[in-house]
């Protein structure tokens, strides 16, 4: 079983420390963790440490990986070359660090993918003519199409509609637990956190504010801390959790004002 595991973990921008301290438990494959915290806290730069893209004090480490890359990375910022096909950009993403040699085998995975993300339709259209969510369903694919055992996903949903956002998380919630693959999910919405991440992990002001079991993570202090809203987590008649949102703290115009 894979696992990741952060131990002290720091990164910087020409100099300028974003992150510091950062250590978590063993995350294991099966799981689904999401990254969260307020805009401009540093999730996509852990992604981008944890992936190598970045160096900084610390360790990323990584035990039970049975490939020399096990994890695959989707960022916010896809970078697609907007005239390759959608079949021709999973295909590119799938041959990353392998001999310039496509198999059948290399085929057939992207068409699994395809397949598995529902995109048969867009296989052929180039990707610059695509909708922003029928790119981001692209960049999964090109994720998953990589077969990795650790994915990190920096907001994955968001330009996804709601049926979309839902079946997506589904999905990846199904390939932890049937594959062992270890999903780790930044994102904004804390009601898909509660509803379908097993453990949370939350960044602010350069480091780890919280991290733990989703359920006991989001709490009415850490919501009103953190993300600077008076909310509280309910069930609703289905057992499922909704996250009640009573109002904004403080004034988003304010300091414009003044
Ligand atoms: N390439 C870069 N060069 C310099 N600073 C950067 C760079 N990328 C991000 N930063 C800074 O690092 C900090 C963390 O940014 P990051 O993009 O990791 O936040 P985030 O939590 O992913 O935000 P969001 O929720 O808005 O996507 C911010 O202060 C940002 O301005």
């Amino acid at each position: 079983m894979v696992s990741l595991e952060l131990r002290n973990l720091a990164a910087s921008y020409g100099g300028r420390e974003v992150l510091s301290g950062i250590t978590t438990p063993k995350l294991t494959g099966g799981q689904v963790v999401s990254l969260l915290g307020p805009n401009g806290a540093g999730k996509s730069t852990l992604f981008r440490r944890i992936f190598g893209i970045l160096k900084g004090a610390g360790e990323v480490r990584i035990e039970g990986g049975s490939s020399p890359r096990p994890i695959a990375y989707m960022p916010q910022d896809d970078g697609m070359r907007p005239a390759l096909s959608v079949y021709e950009a999973v295909l590119l993403a799938r041959m990353q660090g392998r001999r310039l040699q496509v198999s059948a085998e290399d085929h057939a995975e992207v068409d699994r993918v395809i397949a598995l993300l529902d995109m048969g339709r867009l296989r052929g259209r180039p990707v610059g003519d695509l909708s922003g969510g029928q790119r981001q369903i692209v960049g999964v694919a090109q994720a998953l199409v990589q077969r990795p055992q650790i994915v990190l996903m920096d907001e994955p949903t968001s330009a996804l509609d709601l049926s979309r956002q839902i079946g997506l998380q589904t999905l990846m919630r199904s390939l932890a637990r049937e594959q062992g693959l270890l999903v780790v999910i930044a994102q904004h919405d804390l009601g898909h956190a509660l509803r379908f991440t097993d453990v949370s992990l939350v960044i602010a002001e350069g480091g780890l504010a919280a991290c733990g079991p989703t359920d006991e993570v989001i709490t009415p202090a850490l919501l009103r801390d953190i993300f600077e809203v008076e909310a509280r987590v309910e069930r609703c008649s289905k057992g499922i959790p909704q996250l009640m949102v009573d109002h904004r703290l403080g004034d988003l115009g304010a300091e414009a004002r003044h």
